[in-house]
């Protein structure tokens, strides 16, 4: 049984002109907290939660937090060192894997981390969780931690479609075309097997993912962006994450094979090339292949390589949630993707049982922590009990709040 998480909290905002923290209707109050408009301070209606402002803007401060032993999620470790390290948060879909991604994110750069937290999920919701404009595919200031923390939405459509505008000049439709129109109908055809631009037309889920952590790689290989030391994903739901650890294996072949059966036509076809005057481009989108081709091979490595990057499982605490992450963490390890944390979040407080309907649902939140602490897949992970707060968990502060009790 789960001892009780206790918290102090203050909070103060100044700048936002409504409460930051919007109840959540789906879910019963746990702890309620009053808002006075005059000094925008919550305060709670519980004597254990002492309520007082720090800082002029936006503060958000736990002052203490007990937890038991399982609880901690060994934040030392994942802080320490100056050597880059990844972090990639995945689970379940609304399972709160921006809220614990955003939240690391805040917490390392309040430690001193240069830090950029980055989404690769089609729907972007790190704008939401930082209450700020992330948007734009570029790396993004965020306002509010002590420490540099900058944030990038990966537009996974752009992506692709500079990844398809490089195939489709080097192997793909455009070289078949080409091909066809020289009359090497045979090579076209082989071409053709690749079914490169067949995939592109209707990608495979986590197809975006892999370009876009690509891309990512992109930004952080420039010597601008070399400050970074802590890089943290917000990634997609399990499904697409799951297919996105074979993708690069995939997709490097693929190229593979484009580049070298262009390799095979290049004798064939140079002297009608240089008539066309094509040659430079086809040399130009090449290289842009060969590039994306060894951005791809360093992607499957980083999964892999135990010391610099970790697989945190998000989940909740409800059997079918939990079956999914067990089923996440196998597929994690027969990948040798590292996952050593576990985070069961939107656990009711021991307090719910003053509420009939809480105490229940609490009690079957218990049963999963249990299914959980005896699945053998899940059972050598770090549980890291994150509990349900009475508030959205959005913008710094209460990213702050979150990052308090949850990464210790
Ligand atoms: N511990 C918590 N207590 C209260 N609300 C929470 C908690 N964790 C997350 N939430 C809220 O739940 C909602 C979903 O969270 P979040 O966006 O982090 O989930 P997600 O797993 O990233 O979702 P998606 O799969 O849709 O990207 C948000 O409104 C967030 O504020």
């Amino acid at each position: 049984m789960a001892k009780a998480a206790a918290w102090h909290a203050s909070f103060t905002s100044h700048s936002s002109p409504s409460p930051p923290f919007s109840r959540n209707p789906m879910v019963p109050a746990v702890f309620s907290l009053s808002f006075s408009p005059t000094t925008h301070t919550f305060s709670s209606a519980f004597p254990s939660l002492s309520i007082k402002p720090k800082r002029p803007n936006n503060s958000f401060q736990v002052r203490s937090v007990a937890a038991p032993a399982e609880d901690v999620a060994g934040f030392d470790e994942m802080v320490s060192g100056t050597e880059r390290k990844y972090y990639m948060l995945g689970g379940k879909g609304g399972v709160g894997k921006t809220s614990c991604a955003a939240s690391l994110a805040v917490k390392f750069a309040n430690n001193g981390h240069h830090t950029l937290v980055v989404s690769t999920d089609p729907a972007h919701s790190l704008s939401d969780s930082f209450a700020q404009d992330l948007t734009g595919g570029m790396l993004v200031p965020v306002e509010g931690p002590d420490f540099p923390l900058f944030a990038l939405e990966i537009n996974p459509e752009k992506a692709r479609e500079e990844f398809r505008d490089a195939t489709k000049k080097s192997g793909g439709t455009g070289v078949k075309e080409f091909m066809d129109g020289m009359g090497l109908g045979m090579l076209a055809e082989q071409l053709g097997e690749l079914k490169l631009g067949e995939l592109l037309d209707t990608p495979p889920p986590g197809l975006d993912e892999a370009i876009a952590i690509s891309k990512v790689m992109q930004f952080l290989e420039s010597p601008q962006y070399n400050m970074f030391t802590r890089i943290v994903f917000d990634t997609a739901p399990t499904g697409h994450t799951l297919r996105l650890l074979s993708l690069p294996d995939f997709l490097d072949a693929s190229i593979g094979k484009i580049l070298k059966l262009r390799q095979k036509i290049a004798s064939a076809t140079s002297a009608i090339k240089s008539v066309f005057g094509q040659e430079e481009t086809q040399q130009n989108a090449a290289d842009k292949l060969e590039k994306l081709r060894e951005r791809m091979l360093k992607v499957r490595d980083l999964f892999r390589d135990a010391d610099s990057t970790e697989f945190v499982i998000v989940t909740i605490p409800t059997v079918m949630a939990v079956s999914e992450s067990s089923r996440l963490s196998a597929s994690l390890k027969k990948e040798n993707v590292p996952v050593k944390r576990l985070i069961v979040n939107q656990i009711l407080p021991p307090s719910a049982s003053d509420c009939k309907f809480c105490a229940v649902r609490r009690k079957d939140q218990m049963r999963a922590l249990d299914v959980i602490r005896s699945d053998p897949e899940l059972l050598s992970l770090k549980l890291i009990q994150s509990p349900l707060v009475d508030m959205e968990i959005r913008g710094v502060p209460a990213l702050k709040f979150m990052g308090d009790i949850v990464w210790k």
